[in-house]
């Protein structure tokens, strides 16, 4: 980048390896307003989402376990290639709980426009005999990372088969906003639609009325769920926007996942602090409910897209 005339030296994004204060490996993205975010190598997660004025948007716990191999309660750990327990691997699948490698060469993104973003690309690939064993299927997944200029941040996920016979799964981006208080948000966008409910062996239901609120544990799954939905947290003036692509062919499998623990789930969780459930949000762009099938040699490319509007 050019630095621009008239208004001083136009500053660069930024990607630096830093270390966390467990000497772990982390990627610090910075775009040239001063907005970041950090990545955990561990899990390929995003950990810290801050706008350019330092304000942190995605909810950590303060009892988080950032150790590998567990996964970080926060962020957005990418649950693949398996949601929750619909399967026989452990709960969200392995790639959360595994170590990703930074990508110096990753294959061409043609759609990509690179202009004032920060971006990282990294890779996890099923090299390792441990994987092997539970998924017996040779995969790579590539993840980039890209703070834009405004402060967006996407998340692009390419999976790729290179293995000789097909393979299904499902991928979750499990994000944990951070919010003033649950009982005080709305979420738009879902309204009409069916979802299963998790709490009530995944029975379906039609939502009803206008915007959702929260006075309880909630943990639902919303089927072909609209391009965009919105988290509204009046107290912070501030609105999330979580928007969702995918291939044409598979738009209709994409799905949301809301989840609050609630209080009494929260005091069961060792990595969450007790009045904590208060403070978070997880609104996942998914696509779980008919999982995604790809035969050798073929690619799926899913986006997921956040940003934040601020009002006064
Ligand atoms: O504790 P974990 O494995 O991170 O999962 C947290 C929650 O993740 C949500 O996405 C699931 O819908 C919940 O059922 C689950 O409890």
């Amino acid at each position: 980048m050019e630095p621009s005339s008239g208004t001083g030296p136009e500053k660069r994004p930024t990607v630096d390896l830093v270390k966390d204060r467990n000497g772990t490996d982390q990627i610090l993205l910075q775009n040239p307003r001063g907005a970041s975010v950090k990545i955990s190598l561990h899990g390929g997660q995003v950990l810290s989402w801050k706008t350019d004025k330092g304000d942190e948007l995605l909810f950590n716990s303060t009892k988080a376990n950032l150790k590998p191999p567990h996964p970080v309660r926060g962020g957005i750990p990418i649950c693949f290639p398996q949601f929750g327990t619909r399967g026989s691997l452990e709960q969200h699948g392995f790639a959360r709980n595994k170590m990703w490698l930074v990508e110096n060469n990753p294959p061409a993104l043609p759609s990509f426009d690179s202009t004032g973003k920060a971006y990282v690309d990294l890779v996890l690939k099923s090299s390792d005999e441990d994987t092997m064993r539970i998924w017996p299927y040779s995969f790579e997944f590539h993840l980039r990372v890209s703070l834009a200029l405004d402060g967006n941040l996407t998340l692009i996920s390419r999976v790729r088969n290179i293995n000789s016979k097909p393979f299904s799964f499902s991928i979750a981006y499990h994000t944990y906003f951070s919010i003033s208080d649950i009982s005080e948000v709305r979420l738009e966008g879902l309204e009409t639609l069916d979802y299963l409910d998790n709490m009530h062996d995944r029975e379906r239901f039609t939502e009803q009325g206008d915007a959702l609120t929260f006075e309880s544990e909630i943990d639902r799954v919303y089927l072909n769920s609209k391009d965009v939905v919105a988290i509204f947290d009046h107290e912070r003036k501030r609105t999330f926007l979580i928007k969702k692509e995918g291939l044409p062919d598979v738009d209709s499998r994409f799905v949301a996942v809301v989840w609050n623990p609630w209080e009494k789930k929260a005091r069961a969780l060792t990595d969450l602090g007790d009045d904590e459930y208060r403070h978070m949000l997880c609104v996942d762009g998914a696509a779980i409910e008919k999982p995604i099938t790809l035969k050798p040699g073929e690619e799926w490319t899913g986006k997921l897209h956040l940003s934040l509007v601020l009002s006064t």
